[in-house]
């Protein structure tokens, strides 16, 4: 029988947490042939402590119970969970070599760095969705912007995300890593400014704006849309989730590269991204 990766998830009882311990686990899908979940974790005044968490998780029982403490053992890393909570799982990481996939959005600048620091000594994958659609639709927003920069008549970029009510940060991350991007594929002298929402008289819309729009409507798994206008036309690059399971999917996809690398050997120390992991690093930008 073939050696499994031993995979501790953090955030495990939460939206997120639950459907990457049913995607490694449950023996229908693809993906649990290559996973094993050792340790599902959570903080100590969760609910669902001491429950198992393939039950938590809408699956048979896996023989797990989510917990608040660190496994002895693992091979890597998955978290969802809350910026609040990110730093101790990084320590933990750092502590013990295990590689960590960072799905958490909402991080502060300081957590930003101490990640960098952190990828000194383990390797980190680290992006605001994991969805394969959605950082090809980075790559393709990166396109559309230098294709269309010096349009005649100029052309004007607005982002609008979508997600559930619950969710904590706005706007997504993956809103800001569009943003970025495509600030970065506007390279124009005048540096790019950052507007979020617009209300009362703010006057004409600069050329060197990019907008976001954050909406919050019941249970939408997210959905982004770039807005690229033009005077007379327009083009739209909608990626929207039907579920949560290109995250998850994506996060596994993460941990199974940093642990077997393209080659089979482990990625060593760095900070990495989900264009790293699909191989889209180098793509035309
Ligand atoms: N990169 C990507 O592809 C994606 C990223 N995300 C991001 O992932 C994060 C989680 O999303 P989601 O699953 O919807 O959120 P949830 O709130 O459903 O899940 C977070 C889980 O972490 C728990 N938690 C809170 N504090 C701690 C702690 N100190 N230690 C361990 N666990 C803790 C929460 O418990 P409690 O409920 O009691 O607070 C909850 O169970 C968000 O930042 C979201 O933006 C989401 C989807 C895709
Ligand atoms: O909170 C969510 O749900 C999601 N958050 C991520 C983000 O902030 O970009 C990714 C995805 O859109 C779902």
């Amino acid at each position: 029988m073939s050696k499994t990766i031993k995979l501790a998830v953090h955030g495990a009882a939460g939206r997120m947490g639950q459907r990457v311990v049913a995607l490694a686990a449950d023996a229908s899908e693809s993906s649990a042939a290559d996973f094993t979940v050792v340790a599902a974790i959570d903080h100590a005044g969760h609910p669902k402590i001491g429950q198992d968490a393939g039950t938590v998780a809408g699956i048979s029982q896996i023989g797990v119970p989510v917990a608040a403490d660190w496994p002895g053992a693992a091979d890597v890393v998955i978290d969802f969970s809350l910026p609040e909570a990110l730093d101790a799982c990084v320590e933990q990481c750092v502590a013990n070599a295990w590689p960590l996939v960072v799905a958490t959005t909402g991080l502060s600048e300081a957590q930003k760095n101490s990640l960098a620091n952190a990828a000194h000594s383990i390797p980190i994958v680290w992006a605001p969705s994991m969805s394969l659609a959605v950082n090809l639709s980075m790559r393709v927003a990166q396109q559309i912007t230098t294709a269309l920069r010096d349009v005649a008549g100029g052309l004007d970029i607005e982002i609008l995300e979508r997600h559930h009510r619950f969710k904590a940060d706005a706007p997504s991350g993956t809103a800001l890593k569009f943003g970025e991007l495509i600030g970065e594929a506007m390279a124009d002298e005048e540096p790019v400014m950052h507007v979020h929402g617009r209300e009362g008289h703010t006057g004409q819309r600069t050329r060197n704006e990019i907008g976001y729009h954050a909406i919050r409507v019941g249970d939408n798994p997210g959905e982004h849309t770039i807005v690229f206008g033009m005077l007379g036309e327009r083009i739209e690059l909608n990626v929207a989730a039907s579920n949560r399971d290109c995250y998850a999917a994506g996060a596994l996809a993460a941990a199974k590269w940093l642990v077997g690398g393209n080659d089979g050997q482990p990625m060593p120390a760095g900070l990495y991204n989900m264009f790293d992991v699909l191989g889209m690093a180098d793509a035309a930008k």
